[in-house]
């Protein structure tokens, strides 16, 4: 047996050609496809079509997978039903985690296991997550969710249902980048959680109900809400040093720095923070951008760290004027398109995860009858 690595660092668990991330020099592709290409050129359906065939795909096959996430917006109505029953208090993670689990028992052909039915179902799922999260930002405010669009962008829909107008242009496209840039990362936390799952050969939306779970936490996806929590805290670029100097003092981490990976800049953040600049200019408020790039240096110099992909999305959020506690559900929504590649690839080439565990407690331990345990 090898010996085990904390947190398993470095340890590869699975070979995957899905996404390659090179952590020393910051580069970052899906099936070879560089994330900058992406990011300038591509939109996030074209990248789920990506992560799910491993090209790109033609005009026609563009079309059609876009139609097929047009045609799985609306869920059923019961899932509606389902999410009026939790308290308004409930964590948007939690709530969708309880609307994808509940959603397998709408699944009709859940026993059919086909590559083909599994492929299908990650347009179905990919296509519910907006209208999850929206549906339940408008239930736990006591109203009746937006139905969804039945064309445009799956961006343009996500900000259609929360908001209830169309997004101009240039709102659609921000969100449309943010997703591709959140899409997949190789073997991140809640991507090994899917595949470890699926690999007892548990059915994808149970996968994804893994995923969506491990993806909630502060130390991964959940870092996103905590960055944009900070900043609010923080309120004036001229306090940030002097907050981000005393949380370390108190060794608190924070929020949006450091990776397990990457010892270079972020690549996705590199777009994230431009997109956080060029919003904060367009609508008047560049606070939160300012704020950012002074922890940014701060955290660069005094601790050698760099932003990664959660920093700067929390602003971009918040500057777009969704609320803060939807920023992990949004990454959530793009990345099941990551999460249902690596579920199809774990299938395809299915053997059981079950790593050991380096036994280091008592050998022997007598068993004392409970009248006798002092
Ligand atoms: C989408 C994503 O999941 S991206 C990551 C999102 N998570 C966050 O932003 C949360 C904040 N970041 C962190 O907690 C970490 O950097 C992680 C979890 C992302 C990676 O952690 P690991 O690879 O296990 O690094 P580890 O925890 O060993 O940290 C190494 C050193 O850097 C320090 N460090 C790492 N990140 C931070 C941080 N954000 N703030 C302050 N110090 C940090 C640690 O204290 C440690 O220092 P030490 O050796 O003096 O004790
Ligand atoms: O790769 C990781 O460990 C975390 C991350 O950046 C991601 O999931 O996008």
């Amino acid at each position: 047996m090898t010996t085990a690595t904390a947190g398993l660092e470095d340890v590869v668990a699975t070979t995957s050609s899905i996404c390659d991330l090179d952590g020393k020099l910051g580069k970052l592709t899906y099936f070879g496809v560089d994330i900058h290409d992406l990011a300038r050129y591509s939109t996030f359906e074209e990248t789920a079509y990506l992560l799910w065939h491993g090209t790109l795909p033609t005009e026609a096959q563009l079309e059609e997978v876009k139609a097929q996430l047009c045609a799985h917006r609306v869920i059923p109505e019961q899932i509606i039903a389902l999410m009026k029953l939790l308290p308004a208090e409930t964590a948007p993670m939690n709530a969708l985690r309880t609307a994808i689990s509940a959603l397998a028992a709408f699944d009709t052909s859940l026993n059919d296991t086909s590559t083909h039915t599994n492929e299908q179902r990650a347009i179905r799922l990919t296509a519910a997550f907006p209208t999850i999260i929206a549906a339940w930002h408008h239930i736990r405010n006591g109203r009746e969710p937006i139905a969804p669009l039945s064309d445009g962008s799956h961006a343009a829909n996500f900000l259609y249902m929360l908001n209830g107008e169309k997004p101009d242009e240039y709102s659609a496209r921000v969100l449309d980048v943010a997703l591709i840039l959140h899409a997949d990362h190789e073997l991140n936390a809640s991507t090994f959680a899917a595949r470890v799952t699926a690999g007892t050969k548990a059915d994808m939306y149970a996968s994804i109900t893994a995923a969506i779970s491990a993806l909630s936490g502060p130390l991964h996806g959940g870092a996103n809400e905590q960055v944009m929590r900070t900043l609010l805290k923080i309120g004036e670029p001229e306090k940030a040093e002097a907050y981000i100097q005393e949380a370390l003092a108190r060794k608190e981490r924070i929020m949006g720095f450091g990776h397990r990976v990457y010892r270079t800049e972020d690549p996705r953040a590199t777009h994230l923070r431009e997109m956080s600049k060029e919003l904060g200019e367009r609508k008047g408020e560049t606070r939160w951008f300012e704020i950012s790039r002074k922890i940014e240096a701060y955290m660069k110099e005094h601790k050698g760290l760099n932003a990664n992909v959660d920093f700067y999305s929390a602003s971009v959020y918040y500057t777009m004027g969704i609320p803060v506690d939807l920023d992990t559900p949004i990454f959530a929504s793009s990345r099941v398109a990551g999460w249902t590649a690596h579920i199809l690839e774990q299938y395809a080439n299915n053997r059981l995860i079950r790593p050991r565990a380096d036994y280091v407690g008592p050998k022997v331990t007598e068993y004392v009858p409970l009248e006798q345990r002092g």
